[in-house]
């Protein structure tokens, strides 16, 4: 019979008016079930037209309507730990069918209309010059200047409604138009920070198609080598996360934003991403893709599904992947992991969690496009350590974290990560803003404590290192004191290696400190790492 030239199924259009966080998740199950190809532009215009219409015309209504602004301040401090966003009932709107159907026309004939495939030979793979024009027809139907980075600009509703796009929905609306177009090779790629597309026989072609940051000139057109080669973090040394077109809708419910003001977020735009996320972890969507697992997490932490797994545990497999699939190049699962615990005062995991993320960033060059994870380190050593030192330090008990001197070998792994992301930069990472909290961090931890744990800093084993049991043999029974194995940590950056006996002595010479981690080292080795 004629096949079926609609975007959706009779049955699926019945499932109109939207008026249900359950109805969408229908209809994304459906869709999912019966197609390999499931339409980008459809779907972003049906996200796009719920989540604008529940967060961008509202009026905070007072009364039954709006629960009460609810703060959590911590009783030990003023710095309030975490504010969960007032979430607000509100009525879904009615999304009718003709309306979407009207948007995805509109964008088809938009696309088909200025692109002329023959031009390009008809080629059955997308050439470079396809994917430019595609992203030169986005770019040129943008608004001339608006805010870049204001919230709800990711989706083709927004486009097709307000000629706007961010940086995201720029390389979304580029793979949605090829698809239109029927090059299906064409796909999103995906860093911490930044989005390009892979096309091409075997998906071998990088091409840039979006901007990234400010005042950066954009090199769409370009392929990414150049970015992989500089061994900046925007591209994650090759280990992008590479989608197919599901993976692709799993990135367009992923940047769903619920936010209708700084602390309001729309309970339905919220409950209907969490929702589509568990649908698209369910078909296994989510397997390969960190930041969605964490953005799940976080929704879980929030508003925990009754019968699903504990939000920790996403954070965990978000950790995995990175680690199996990724070679432990992103740094977003640690420090997703490090947030949810320092949220629930699990300090010492939170350290730990942080150290793991310094891991991440140390084989990199620091590049001036990778201001976003600067920030990310930033805030957490002088913002969010500080007051762990703060609410730890009023509290006395032996089990304070100042007394534990595996706290202390985490505190000195994240700073030596990050020591070592400097080394062969051309951009320099820590300055006197830097050493300040630094040296008060670790001035919190007895000496006693600090010289608890082994430092070495070189291939050759420390002479004066205590040869401690080996692991196993029991402590004979009348030893006085429990055997606490010391923790063992290897400082690779110059930097902390060089602070090794300053961290180590009674009295921290705190001007000596700040000047050994501020130090510009000289001449950088051509200015970057090599091999
Ligand atoms: F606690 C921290 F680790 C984070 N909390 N939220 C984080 N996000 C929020 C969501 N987010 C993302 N979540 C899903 N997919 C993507 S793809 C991408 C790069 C770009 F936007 F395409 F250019 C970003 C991103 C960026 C990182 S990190």
């Amino acid at each position: 019979g004629k096949r079926n030239m609609d975007a959706l199924s009779e049955e699926e259009k019945r499932l109109f008016p939207l008026k249900t966080v359950t109805s969408v998740v229908s209809l994304f199950e459906s869709i999912l079930k019966r197609t390999t190809e499931p339409d980008l532009a459809l779907l972003s215009i049906i996200v796009g037209c719920i989540e604008n219409t529940l967060t961008c015309n509202q009026q905070i209504l007072s009364g039954a309507k709006s629960t009460v602004l609810t703060t959590t301040v911590d009783e030990t401090s003023e710095k309030p730990l975490a504010i969960p966003p007032v979430r607000k009932e509100d009525d879904f709107p009615e999304i009718e069918w003709p309306i979407v159907e009207a948007l995805y026309v509109k964008f088809r004939a938009v696309i088909k209309s200025s692109v002329d495939v023959t031009q390009y030979g008809c080629p059955e793979f997308a050439t470079r010059e396809l994917v430019k024009r595609v992203s030169d027809v986005i770019w040129n139907t943008l608004t001339r200047s608006y805010y870049k980075d204001r919230a709800h600009l990711q989706s083709l509703y927004s486009y097709l409604t307000g000629n706007k796009l961010d940086c995201f929905g720029v390389a979304l609306a580029v793979v949605a138009g090829c698809q239109v177009l029927g090059f299906n090779d064409v796909h999103l790629a995906l860093s911490e920070d930044h989005a390009w597309v892979i096309f091409g026989l075997e998906g071998k072609e990088t091409a840039e198609v979006t901007w990234h940051g400010k005042g950066n000139e954009d090199k769409r057109g370009q392929p990414v080598d150049a970015g992989i080669q500089a061994r900046s973090w925007l591209y994650v040394s090759g280990n992008p996360v590479i989608c197919s077109r599901f993976t692709e809708v799993a990135s367009l419910v992923s940047s769903i934003n619920p936010s209708i003001t700084a602390t309001t977020d729309s309970l339905e735009v919220a409950s209907m991403q969490q929702s589509l996320l568990w649908v698209l972890y369910d078909t296994g969507h989510l397997t390969r893709y960190p930041m969605a697992l964490g953005n799940l997490a976080d929704l879980e932490e929030l508003s925990p599904t009754p019968g699903r797994c504990h939000c920790g545990q996403l954070f965990s497999q978000a950790i995995e992947v990175a680690r199996r699939c990724y070679g432990n190049s992103h740094v977003y699962p640690y420090t997703y992991q490090g947030g949810y615990f320092y949220r629930n005062r699990m300090y010492k995991e939170a350290l730990e969690s942080w150290a793991n993320a310094a891991d991440a960033i140390r084989s990199y060059n620091y590049s001036r496009e990778d201001e976003e994870i600067y920030k990310e380190f930033l805030e957490i050593a002088n913002e969010l350590i500080p007051f762990v030192m703060k609410v730890e330090g009023s509290g006395h008990s032996a089990r304070s974290i100042l007394k534990d001197s595996e706290c202390f070998a985490h505190l000195l792994r994240f700073y030596d990560g990050i020591c070592q992301w400097e080394e062969g930069s051309c951009t320099p990472v820590l300055h006197i803003g830097w050493a300040k909290p630094l040296v008060n961090t670790i001035s919190k931890f007895d000496s006693q404590v600090r010289r608890h744990v082994v430092i070495s800093c070189s291939e050759v084993a420390e002479e004066d290192t205590p040869v401690t049991k080996p692991p196993g043999t029991a402590a004979s029974t009348d030893s006085p004191v429990k055997i606490v194995n010391k923790p063992k940590l290897y400082l690779r950056s110059h930097k902390m290696a060089g602070l090794k006996d300053l961290l180590l002595s009674e009295k921290l010479n705190t001007h000596a400190i700040s000047l050994q981690l501020t130090a510009q080292s000289q001449v950088q080795l051509g200015g970057r790492k090599l091999r």
